[in-house]
């Protein structure tokens, strides 16, 4: 079942806890989080390697789910859905963008572009699919397969096909993590027009320059929030990370 909440996140946490494994090996990849993103804001997650980024991204994203307290994407309160209306939520609401960009190799850009609305039941339209790959800076490449492309080319044909079903809120892990340092700017820059016009985006990044690109940073350690940036440059998240890694 879900609920519609009243609020002004793109993305709410309260509470927040995942657990893996059990007894003594117990992990508690996510420990009681309370977080709110803001709709219409980018916020990058940082924090060092096994803080529980990825974790805490897949519970906002309802590609898992939490062992306690509420989740709340959108206005609708996800904590107790069903696999069919998660899936659901997945397909209409959430965008999700990888490091491995995680196309199909056999289809062309708008085939790939166009699936998320097939899967949906749509028939989509080319005219559709073409200004969604435009707005991407790949309207010379529909036609392409994955291997014809780039690897910053692979990943704005997976950012356009999670903005086919124009989400709620874009969710992107390691979106730059594969990627040279030039397509890496393509792509920052290409979000960064994407937060500016409205889009919810929550990254999860190592690389203290994407983050510096966001509105803000969240810190976390242990699978807690341990701290929080607004409009900090590269060198200010480089520090505050260094501190937190020690
Ligand atoms: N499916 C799983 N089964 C068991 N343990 C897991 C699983 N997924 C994650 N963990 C553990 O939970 C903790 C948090 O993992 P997570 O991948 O969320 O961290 P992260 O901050 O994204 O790490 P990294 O920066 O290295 O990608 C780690 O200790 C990890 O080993």
């Amino acid at each position: 079942m879900t609920t519609t909440v009243q609020t002004t996140a793109a993305v709410s946490l309260r509470g927040v806890t995942r657990t893996y494994g059990r007894g003594s090996a117990a992990i508690r990849a996510v420990d009681d989080v309370d977080l709110d993103l803001p709709r219409g804001g980018w916020t990058a997650v940082m924090g060092p390697s096994g803080s529980g980024k990825s974790t805490l991204l897949h519970l906002a994203a309802g590609l898992e789910r939490a062992d306690a307290g509420r989740v709340v994407v959108a206005g609708t309160d996800i904590t107790d859905a069903g696999d069919q209306q998660l899936t659901e939520l997945r397909r209409t609401r959430i965008g999700f963008v990888f490091q491995s960009f995680n196309l199909i190799g056999s289809l062309t850009a708008e085939q790939n572009v166009a699936l998320p609305l097939r899967l949906a039941g749509r028939a989509p339209r080319r005219s559709e699919v073409r200004s969604v790959l435009a707005s991407v800076g790949l309207a010379d490449r529909v036609r392409h397969r994955p291997r014809e492309l780039s690897g910053g080319q692979q990943q704005r044909v997976a950012i356009a096909r999670a903005m086919v079903t124009r989400p709620d809120v874009l969710f992107a892990d390691e979106p730059t993590g594969a990627l040279d340092s030039t397509s890496a700017r393509t792509v920052l820059d290409l979000l960064r027009a994407m937060a500016d016009a409205g889009q919810s985006i929550v990254m999860v990044t190592h690389d203290p320059g994407a983050a510096a690109r966001a509105d803000a940073v969240v810190f976390l350690r242990d699978g807690r929030i341990v701290d929080r940036l607004a409009g900090a440059d590269t060198h200010a998240v480089a520090e505050r990370l260094a501190a937190w890694e020690r």
